[in-house]
C-alpha cells in the first residue's frame, strides 16, 4: 500500500541455484530485526539521544523508523568508520564500522499515520508509544497485517486507560487517540496467539504513569527468547524489570516508571536469517562461518546450533564466528519448536530432504504469521512431490523423491528463503517473489549466489 511495498516485485519467478557440491563460506548476515526494532523503540523513549550500530535496514524495519519518525523522533544514518564512535559494551572498532542511526528522541506526537506493512514489530510494538503520544495516531498496513492478532495489545492499552479507535475489530486498522500520558497499572493478557503482546506492553512500560504489571493468561506462550529478548534491552536501557525468570511470578512481568537511558548499542547479525546458510552446509555435506555469532544472545536463531546438530552437523565457535558443517547425512527431527517458531520453515525445508521422517510441534501460531506458514508449508513443498501433513500444532513431514516446480511464498521472506534451501538439492525449484526476503534480510539472492560462488540469476528482483 505504500512506496515501500510496491518496491516488491511480485510476479517474478527466481530460479534457485542448486550446489554443485558441498559449500564452502563465510557469510555476513545483517542486523536482528528483532533487536533492531527493539532498539529503535527503547531509543525513541529514552531521556537522551543514543546510537544504534549496525541496524537492519529492511522492510520492517525501515518501517518502524518511519513510524517513529512521523510521531516527531528524529533518527539519521549516518556512516562510521568505527573510530569516531564510541563503542558499545565489548564491542570492537571493527563492529561499530559501517552504518550508525542516531535516534534524538521527543516526545512522541500527533497527527501522525504509521504504516506497519506486516510487521509483527511494528504493529504490536507501536501502539503502546501511540498511546503516549500527544494527538491522533492512525494505524494501517498491508491487507494480511488487518488478519493479524492484535486484540491483546489493543484490550490491554484500553485496560491502561488509552482510547482506541478500532470499530469492534480487535485489528488493523485502528486510530490511538494520545493524550501525552498513559496511566498503565495492572493487566491481563492471553498471549497464546503472539509473544509479542507482551513485549509491546513491556517496551514502552517505564513510560506509563504507574509502569506496568502484566500477567499472561493464556494456555501456552509462544516465542519466550524473544519476551527475555525484551526484558534483557530494557535493563540495558536502564529499566527496572521483574521477569519469572529471575524467580518472579510464573507469566508475570513488572516494569517499574522511570527514564529510559540513551544506549550506544551494536545489533547483532539476525541468527533467524542465518538459517538457511547454515541449512546449506547442512544438507550439502559442506562449512559455511557465519561471523560475529554472539557468545550469548537472547535469539531464538541460536538454537539452530542443536537443532541442526541434531539433524546430522556440527558447530565450533570461535573468534571467526559460528562455523557449522554437514556430515553428508540428513537426519529427521521430533521437536516442539513452540520457543523458536520463526525457526519452522527452514527446519521444514531441511527435515523435507532427511533420510527420515520429522514431526514439528508447538507451532500452531505459526497460522497468524506472515502467512497460515503450515498451510503453505504443505501445500508448497507437497507441490514439488513432498509428504507433508498439517498437525493440530505443526507438520509432520515425510521425505520423499522433490521434483522442480514453481514454489509460492505468500509474501512471506521464511517461505522464500525455505525453497531456496530446496532449490539446493533439487533441479528447477523456481521461488515465486524471492524478493519478498526483503521484509528482513536485503539482497538474499545476492548473498545466496555469493555463498555458492556462483553469478546472480535472472529474476532475483529488487529488495530493500
Ligand atoms: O518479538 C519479536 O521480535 C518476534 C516474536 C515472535 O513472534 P510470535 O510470538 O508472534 O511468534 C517471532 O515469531 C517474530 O518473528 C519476532
Ligand atoms: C513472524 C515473523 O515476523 P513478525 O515480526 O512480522 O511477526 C518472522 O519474522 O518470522
Amino acid at each position: 500500500m505504500t512506496d515501500q511495498r510496491a518496491a516488491f516485485a511480485t510476479d517474478s519467478l527466481w530460479p534457485a541455484p542448486t550446489a554443485g557440491g558441498p559449500v564452502d563460506a563465510t557469510v555476513t548476515v545483517p542486523g536482528s530485526k528483532s533487536v533492531t526494532n527493539r532498539a529503535l523503540v527503547l531509543a525513541a523513549l529514552a531521556s537522551e539521544p543514543g546510537w544504534l550500530r549496525r541496524p537492519l535496514r529492511s522492510r520492517d524495519t525501515l518501517l518502524m523508523a518511519e513510524a517513529l519518525r512521523a510521531m516527531g523522533v528524529e533518527i539519521e544514518e549516518r556512516i562510521t568508520s568505527g573510530t569516531g564512535a564510541t563503542p558499545a559494551a565489548g564491542a570492537s572498532a571493527a563492529h561499530t564500522a559501517g552504518e550508525s542511526w542516531r535516534v534524538i528522541p521527543a516526545l512522541p506526537h500527533g497527527p501522525a499515520t504509521v504504516d506497519v506493512g506486516n510487521a509483527g514489530t511494528v504493529m504490536r510494538f507501536l501502539p503502546p508509544v501511540a498511546a503516549l503520544a500527544d494527538g491522533t495516531v492512525r494505524f494501517d498496513g498491508d491487507p494480511r497485517s488487518y488478519e493479524r492478532p492484535l486484540h491483546g495489545v489493543i484490550d490491554a492499552l484500553r485496560t491502561l486507560g488509552a482510547r482506541i479507535e478500532d470499530e469492534g475489530r480487535g485489528a488493523l486498522p485502528l486510530t490511538v487517540h494520545g493524550t501525552g500520558s498513559l496511566a498503565g497499572g495492572t493487566v491481563e493478557v492471553d498471549a497464546s496467539s503472539s509473544s509479542q503482546f507482551v513485549s509491546a506492553l513491556l517496551l514502552s512500560a517505564p513510560r506509563f504513569n504507574q509502569g506496568v504489571q502484566v500477567r499472561h493468561t493464556g494456555r501456552t506462550l509462544p516465542s519466550l527468547p524473544h519476551i527475555r529478548m525484551t526484558v534483557d534491552m530494557l535493563r540495558l536501557a536502564g529499566a527496572q524489570v521483574d521477569a519469572p525468570e529471575d524467580g518472579g511470578e510464573a507469566n508475570v512481568w513488572r516494569v517499574t516508571p522511570g527514564a529510559l537511558l540513551g544506549r550506544d548499542v551494536t545489533i547483532e547479525p539476525d541468527l533467524s536469517n542465518a538459517q538457511p546458510f547454515l541449512a546449506a552446509a547442512l544438507v550439502t555435506g559442506g562449512r559455511v562461518t557465519i561471523p560475529d555469532w554472539p557468545e550469548h544472545t537472547t535469539q531464538p536463531g541460536d538454537a539452530l546450533r542443536e537443532i541442526f546438530s541434531a539433524m546430522g552437523g556440527s558447530w565450533t565457535l570461535d573468534e571467526r564466528g559460528l562455523t557449522f558443517t554437514g556430515s553428508g547425512r540428513v537426519h529427521g527431527i521430533d521437536i516442539d519448536l513452540g520457543e523458536v517458531g520463526e525457526l519452522t520453515p527452514g527446519i521444514a525445508a531441511v527435515a523435507a530432504l532427511a533420510d527420515g521422517p520429522s514431526v514439528l510441534r508447538g507451532v500452531g501460531h505459526l497460522r497468524l504469521h506472515e502467512t497460515d506458514r503450515l498451510a503453505a508449508l504443505v501445500k508448497e513443498i507437497n507441490g514439488l512431490g513432498g509428504d507433508v501433513t498439517e498437525t493440530e500444532d505443526g507438520l509432520r513431514i515425510s521425505p520423499r523423491p522433490l521434483h522442480g516446480g514453481v514454489f509460492h511464498t505468500y509474501d512471506d521472506h521464511r517461505l522464500a528463503t525455505a525453497a531456496a534451501v530446496l532449490g539446493l538439492s533439487v533441479e528447477g525449484v523456481e521461488v515465486e517473489n524471492v524478493a519478498t526476503t526483503g521484509k528482513t534480510l536485503p539482497d538474499f539472492p545476492g548473498l545466496w549466489h555469493g555463498m555458492l560462488g556462483s553469478p546472480a540469476g535472472a529474476g532475483a528482483g529488487e529488495s530493500v
